[in-house]
């Protein structure tokens, strides 16, 4: 964990783009904020009104720049929409674009590599969690909806108009599920072994997206978390090696 590294690359360099933005009188911004600004909610689904206590110093530094963005509209006449993603996954059914990290770090790219013998074994991070069957709960949206919302929110800067959105399908799936899910997918088993938690990872983390869908107007159209996941196994079978970098 290196916390300076988020300082740097979220805050730092936000700041200097917002600079270069004012010097250059571009006004409107869509940034991509997250659902870790709610650090660990007491409830869900969970609304944009919440507390905002991040638990991670991630979404501390994603909190940062949402407030920074406010007082750039009240100081300089900026329109923001901060969109809190919640957990981004899926790729473009067409085949074309999917997720590569280098390293990966996210659930269901990792479930997916271990299926195709890229990664030995998916550890499970925590299984003492308060839900159901004691692993995490998330709520996953697909890349091409999140694109979606994102048009959506160029709509309303061009009305000149600010706003936070959450972005997430209002449902939530455990860390077992999604392998689940994955072996249904796939048809293969998913080698898994039990680990110890991740330090701040919040135990559920579900949107209430209500707030989206009436005021921009934003339905999801891959709601259906296999279609998410068969949309990402169809890229990673197409590359199993990412982009080969
Ligand atoms: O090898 C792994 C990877 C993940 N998980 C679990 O799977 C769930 C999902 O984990 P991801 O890493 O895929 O996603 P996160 O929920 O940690 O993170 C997502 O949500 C965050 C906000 O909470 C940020 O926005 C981040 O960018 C986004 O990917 C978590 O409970 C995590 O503990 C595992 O058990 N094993």
């Amino acid at each position: 964990m290196q916390p300076e590294k988020y300082f740097e690359e979220n805050i730092s360099k936000t700041l200097t783009l917002l600079k270069v933005m004012l010097k250059a009188n571009v006004k409107n911004i869509v940034f991509s904020s997250t659902a870790a600004v709610y650090g660990e909610p007491a409830t869900w689904p969970i609304n944009e009104e919440f507390p905002q206590n991040p638990t991670n110093v991630y979404g501390y530094t994603k909190l940062c720049i949402e407030q920074c963005l406010e007082w750039y509209r009240k100081i300089h006449g900026f329109n923001y929409v901060s969109l809190r993603y919640f957990n981004a996954a899926g790729a473009d059914p067409e085949g074309g674009i999917g997720e590569d990290h280098n390293p990966e770090t996210h659930l269901i790219p990792i479930v997916l590599k271990v299926i195709l013998g890229e990664i030995e074994e998916l550890t499970v991070y925590g299984t003492d969690y308060p839900t159901p069957d004691g692993t995490c709960i998330r709520d996953y949206i697909h890349v091409n909806d999140l694109a979606w919302a994102h048009i959506l929110s160029l709509k309303k800067l061009y009305k000149e108009e600010s706003g936070i959105y959450n972005l997430g399908n209002q449902k939530g799936f455990s860390v077992k599920e999604i392998i689940k899910v994955a072996e249904e997918v796939t048809g293969f088993k998913v080698k898994v072994r039990y680990g110890q938690r991740r330090p701040g990872d919040p135990a559920v983390l579900v949107a209430s997206s209500e707030k989206i869908q009436r005021e921009l107007g934003f339905t999801p159209r891959y709601e259906d978390i296999k279609i998410i996941v068969k949309t990402a196994w169809d890229w990673h079978e197409k590359n199993p090696r990412g982009y080969e970098r």
